[in-house]
């Protein structure tokens, strides 16, 4: 499908939330017409972009038809939402979730049809641009709803594909969840910067403009993340001293491996949900 078409392109989503909200904002950013965007949500959604018409269910939803249906609903919830949706489906629409661990063949059952289905794992530096969508196409999609997908998805970061479905708990384990990973440490790094610098604002600043810098650093050189703390690290100095720390008895190494496996776990067990 080509840009212009996009933007021609009926588009539902339901839920619209925290995540659904963030991929909205930047599909509005250009690619699709707000006019031509539905969302179903029971609460307000208190930033929308104007024309992006929101509906709080099913019976209010205005069009017969949608070429994307995007499910944006909390895993637990879709269950109970499943059955209501399929008038809105035809054998042409492409069904996006970003619902973590909801598995294809569940969302399949959504409708009778063969339904093309891509599951999208995206994260929220999304609203940044800077968010990383790892895909998952079932049987059924097509490369044109791939390289749809593509389309709707890269302006808000990188995309990468799998092609193994239960890979996606490990992505969702690591890029899905991993900002919050990143946003404790800097939790951590900001309050004990509070108790080692006496202008606790500065301290603050510091410690989160550090992260910053660093993740932009990571992200621009080629070099890997061991090199780029191997230049830091005066022998003997200051930094050393802190990483004898961090590092004593690999305790961050193993609890880093066990937060992804418990993030991992938690995306199997979220695909075993039942429907309601
Ligand atoms: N947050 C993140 O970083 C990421 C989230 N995801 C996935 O995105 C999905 C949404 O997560 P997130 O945005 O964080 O969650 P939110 O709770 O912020 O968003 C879900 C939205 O769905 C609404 N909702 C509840 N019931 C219904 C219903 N029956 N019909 C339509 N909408 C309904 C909720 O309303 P109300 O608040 O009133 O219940 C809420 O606004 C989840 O499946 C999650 O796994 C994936 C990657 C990253
Ligand atoms: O915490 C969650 O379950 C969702 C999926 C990835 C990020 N947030």
């Amino acid at each position: 499908m080509m840009k212009d078409e996009l933007r021609q392109s009926k588009v539902l989503v339901i839920g619209c939330g925290r995540m659904g909200g963030a991929i909205i904002k930047g599909w509005c950013n250009g690619l699709v017409a707000p006019d031509n965007i539905t969302i179903v949500d029971p609460t307000p959604f208190p930033d929308l972009v104007s024309g992006v018409k929101q509906v709080s269910g099913p019976e209010e939803i205005t069009d017969d038809f949608f070429d994307v249906v995007m499910l944006a609903v909390k895993p637990q919830i879709f269950p109970k939402i499943m059955s209501l949706y399929a008038p809105f489906i035809s054998e042409k629409t492409l069904i996006l979730s970003i619902m973590a661990g909801v598995e294809t063949q569940a969302i399949e059952a959504m409708t009778d049809s063969k339904q093309a289905v891509i599951r999208v794992m995206p994260n929220t530096p999304a609203l940044v641009g800077a968010g990383v969508m790892v895909c998952f196409a079932n049987a059924v999609a097509t490369p044109q709803n791939e390289a749809l997908c593509d389309t709707l998805f890269s302006p808000l970061g990188s995309v990468h594909w799998v092609h193994d479905e239960s890979d996606m708990h490990a992505v969702t384990a690591i890029s899905g969840s991993g900002p919050a990973y990143l946003f404790y440490f800097a939790e951590c790094m900001v309050a004990a910067a509070k108790n080692t610098l006496k202008d606790e604002v500065l301290a603050a600043k510091l410690a989160k403009e550090t992260l910053y810098g660093a993740a932009l650093l990571m992200q621009q050189e080629a070099r890997e993340p061991m090199a780029l703390r191997q230049e830091v690290t005066s022998p003997n100095g200051t930094t050393q001293a802190a990483l004898e720390v961090l590092m004593s008895d690999g305790v961050l190494d193993a609890l880093a491996n066990n937060a992804l496996q418990a993030a991992s776990k938690r995306s199997l067990e979220l695909s075993a949900l039942e429907p309601a």
